[in-house]
């Protein structure tokens, strides 16, 4: 089939390489044009393990062209997927510009049946209005359907989870454009939830804002354990052993950034006093979110007297493993915490560089060399199985500051270094 999708980012790249090696012919287009050109250098603008590889493949054996060009990859493709940014506005709501830009190009350019699916996460009546706008701008309802298809990938294993998914979500407003997805999906084994398009749209917000909920949950649970010397690690475990409950996004710590959490539940809570009604749950979860970067650094002045006069070495800025993503990384706040307080702050993240006043480093122990504090604030692999001995021989003190409950307190202690953690006795 042949598929025009529009965006270049973490989905429209994944959505169109995984499309490719099914063995679609894909448009992928961004009005970047520095993207296309980088992509039309074979070089991937963002970090995401397997996708490089993956659209060089694809690209080489000419399932996947990229372009700038919307008009000539709409008039090849009978289905266009949406897959533009949308980050929120200063108000809280979602904002919605790049994907109505898209919308009113659509509306020049067909003149032939095209199955648009919106796969970026838009607010809960978005798609209707898709469908009512492209009919007042004159597009013949007999040339479009709109489908709501969202997506569930997560960054770092973005590729793996396009492939296997947990479900298919698809939204319409009549059956013919669910068969036009089936046949396009047909190698992936998932069960299909269809539905309206309105039930598209909130089941992925429902999705990211019970996520950011049982996250804030698990980290007010934390906060309760530190106070009774009960180990959080021990109560997840116990928790998540029930299986009406599970053992996934029980782990606590920094808490939740990204590109979605944050602004989805926050979009979600717009949605919903928009109609009048107050969610509770959802604010919470937020105002947990937000108090923990206080508090890991309140748990940290606990024990180191006279932190400003401290050289502070946090390994990992982005928001979580495996990615170079930043958006809303609650280990940058953390950093931003500790120039305020007037730390020196050295950095080492394997892919990031930090754009603030601090050193960057590119080799781990390097980061470490006299300082004062190890904070680990982002758990990639290299920071979980790090060489102690080494950190210890060329740090000048002796605490471990662990934001996300991923080193072994007994490895630490054993070691000769303090650790310090949120309940972790
Ligand atoms: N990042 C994720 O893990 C993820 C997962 C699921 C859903 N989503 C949702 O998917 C959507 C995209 O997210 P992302 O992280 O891939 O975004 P992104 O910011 O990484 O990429 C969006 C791309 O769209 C391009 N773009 C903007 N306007 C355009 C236009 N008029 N024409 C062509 N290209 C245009 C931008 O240049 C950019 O390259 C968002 O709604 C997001 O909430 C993201
Ligand atoms: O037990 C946990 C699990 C995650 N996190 C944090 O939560 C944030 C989000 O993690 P994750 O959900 O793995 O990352 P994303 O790539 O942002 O993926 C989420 O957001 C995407 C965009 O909507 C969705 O598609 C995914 O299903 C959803 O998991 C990160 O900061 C993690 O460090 C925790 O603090 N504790």
């Amino acid at each position: 089939m042949d598929v025009c999708v529009i965006g270049a980012g973490y989905v429209g790249l994944t959505t169109s390489a995984v499309l490719a090696s099914f063995g679609h012919h894909v448009h992928c287009v961004d009005n970047d044009e520095l993207k296309i050109s980088m992509l039309l250098e074979g070089k991937v603008p963002i970090y995401e393990p397997g996708l490089e590889e993956l659209i060089i493949e694809y690209k080489e054996k000419g399932n996947l062209v990229f372009t700038s060009q919307l008009s000539d990859a709409v008039k090849s493709s009978s289905i266009i997927f949406i897959a533009v940014g949308t980050p929120l506005s200063e108000d809280g709501m979602a904002d919605l510009s790049f994907y109505q830009a898209v919308a009113d190009e659509l509306s020049t350019l067909i003149d032939s049946y095209k199955t648009i699916v919106t796969k970026s996460t838009v607010p809960v009546g978005t798609n209707n209005k898709l469908q009512r706008k492209l009919l007042e701008k004159g597009v013949s309802a007999e040339n479009f359907d709109v489908v709501s298809n969202p997506e569930f990938l997560r960054e770092g294993t973005a590729i793996y989870d396009t492939l296997h998914p947990d479900k298919i979500v698809i939204g319409v407003n009549k059956p013919k454009p669910v068969a036009t997805l089936q046949k396009l999906y047909q190698q992936i084994e998932a069960p299909l939830i269809i539905t309206s398009l309105n039930g598209a749209e909130m089941i992925k917000y429902a999705s990211n804002a019970f996520l950011a909920v049982k996250i804030s949950f698990i980290n007010e649970l934390a906060k309760i354990s530190d106070a009774y010397d009960v180990d959080i690690m021990d109560v997840a475990l116990g928790l998540g052993t029930d299986p009406r409950i599970g053992p996934h996004f029980l782990q606590a710590g920094l808490g939740y950034g990204g590109s979605c959490l944050p602004k989805d539940l926050t979009s979600m809570e717009h949605q919903a006093q928009k109609q009048g009604i107050t969610p509770h749950l959802l604010k919470a979860a937020k105002t947990i979110n937000d108090s923990l970067i206080d508090l890991y650094v309140e748990k940290l002045k606990s024990k180191v007297t006279n932190l400003p006069t401290k050289r502070i070495t946090v390994w990992g800025a982005s928001f979580k493993p495996n990615t170079d993503d930043t958006r809303h990384s609650q280990a940058l706040k953390l950093i931003d915490q500790l120039i305020e307080e007037g730390c020196e702050v050295h950095v080492f993240d394997p892919i990031v560089t930090v754009d603030k006043q601090v050193t960057n480093y590119k080799e781990m122990y390097e980061s470490v060399k006299r300082s004062d504090v190890l904070i680990v604030a982002t758990e990639w692999k290299q920071f979980t199985q790090a060489d102690w001995a080494l950190v210890k021989e060329k740090m000048k003190g002796e605490t471990i500051l662990d934001c996300r409950n991923c080193l072994s307190p007994r490895t630490i202690k054993h070691h000769g270094f303090t650790y310090l953690g949120v309940a972790r006795p």
